[in-house]
């Protein structure tokens, strides 16, 4: 049987993943679609699999069973070049993306440019202008990353991950350690980034307030599988246990806190009977 047609509006879309590091299953059967133009994001509970599911579409990793589309080609079939290719098309905003300490904002923008381009140095300097001038940036390009603040850092990362103006962004945690001011800025930029550019944007996130105020759709992935998906209106009327359990930030609900290991019984059995 020929597979199905990719789904027309999707940039990306995961079909029937399954996924591990090594014995550890991660993801198991996800399936789910990133609408071009639009921002989607990942939540769900520490150690859920979300990151793994940004390396997946990038390539970093690749699905042990299923399909990972990107713009219709499956990410874990390409061959070299055409991952490589396919990753000029993408941004990334990991974590904290830390910049280079010894090079000012201008030349941490310019940096993957320089390294992957042939571009003039002038034609460099414009685009990055006008990239620190899409995140507020354009008056601190001269200074050194030790001189702005932590918000201001994550923005000039955020002028980086475009500046090769990727047609997919994605970001891992952007909120993460960021005062709530910041944290508003940092998440009303990724949504005027995604619409000005016309980009399509996935969000990787804990942060429930922040992103459903960005979000066009937000996948919800619970026990290894997508366990809720849809507009944040309609997972704020859900009345699925475990949406109300992750909208309302409570420990007590069908998500595990623990991470999985041996029960308090035997951990505590094994150092009596010791
Ligand atoms: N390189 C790796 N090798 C082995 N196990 C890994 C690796 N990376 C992640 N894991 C495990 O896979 C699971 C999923 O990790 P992942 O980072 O995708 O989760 P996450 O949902 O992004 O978590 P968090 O919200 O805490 O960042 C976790 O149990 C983690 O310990």
């Amino acid at each position: 049987m020929d597979p199905a047609p990719p789904h027309p509006q999707a940039l990306v879309e995961l079909r029937d993943v399954t996924f591990g590091y090594g014995e550890r299953a991660v993801l198991s059967g996800v399936s789910f679609a990133v609408p071009r133009g639009r921002v989607t994001a990942v939540m769900g509970a520490s150690g859920g699999g979300k990151t793994t599911v940004l390396r997946l579409i990038g390539g970093q990793q690749r699905a042990q069973q299923g399909a990972v589309l990107f713009d219709g080609q499956d990410v874990g079939r390409m061959d070299e070049p055409a991952l490589y290719a396919a990753r000029r098309r993408m941004g990334m905003l990991f974590q904290f993306g830390a910049l280079f300490t010894d090079l000012s904002v201008l030349d941490n923008v310019a940096f993957p440019l320089r390294e992957q381009t042939d571009l003039s140095e002038e034609l460099i300097r414009d685009i990055v202008l006008m990239k620190l001038d899409a995140v507020g940036l354009r008056g601190a390009r001269d200074l050194m990353p030790a001189q702005i603040s932590g918000g201001m850092a994550r923005r000039v990362a955020l002028a980086r991950a475009i500046a090769h103006d990727p047609e997919l962004v994605m970001y891992d945690e952007p909120f993460a350690g960021l005062d709530p001011i910041s944290m508003n800025t940092a998440a009303r930029l990724i949504r005027q980034l995604n619409d000005a550019l016309g980009i399509t944007s996935v969000v990787v996130s804990h942060d429930v307030a922040e992103t459903f105020a960005i979000a066009d759709q937000v996948v919800i992935l619970a026990d290894g599988g997508v366990a809720a998906s849809g507009t944040p209106a309609e997972l704020r009327a859900s009345s699925n246990a475990l949406v109300r359990q992750f909208i309302g930030a409570t420990q007590d609900g069908p998500v595990r806190f623990h991470y999985p290991g041996p029960t308090v019984e035997e951990d505590f059995d094994a150092e009596v009977a010791r």
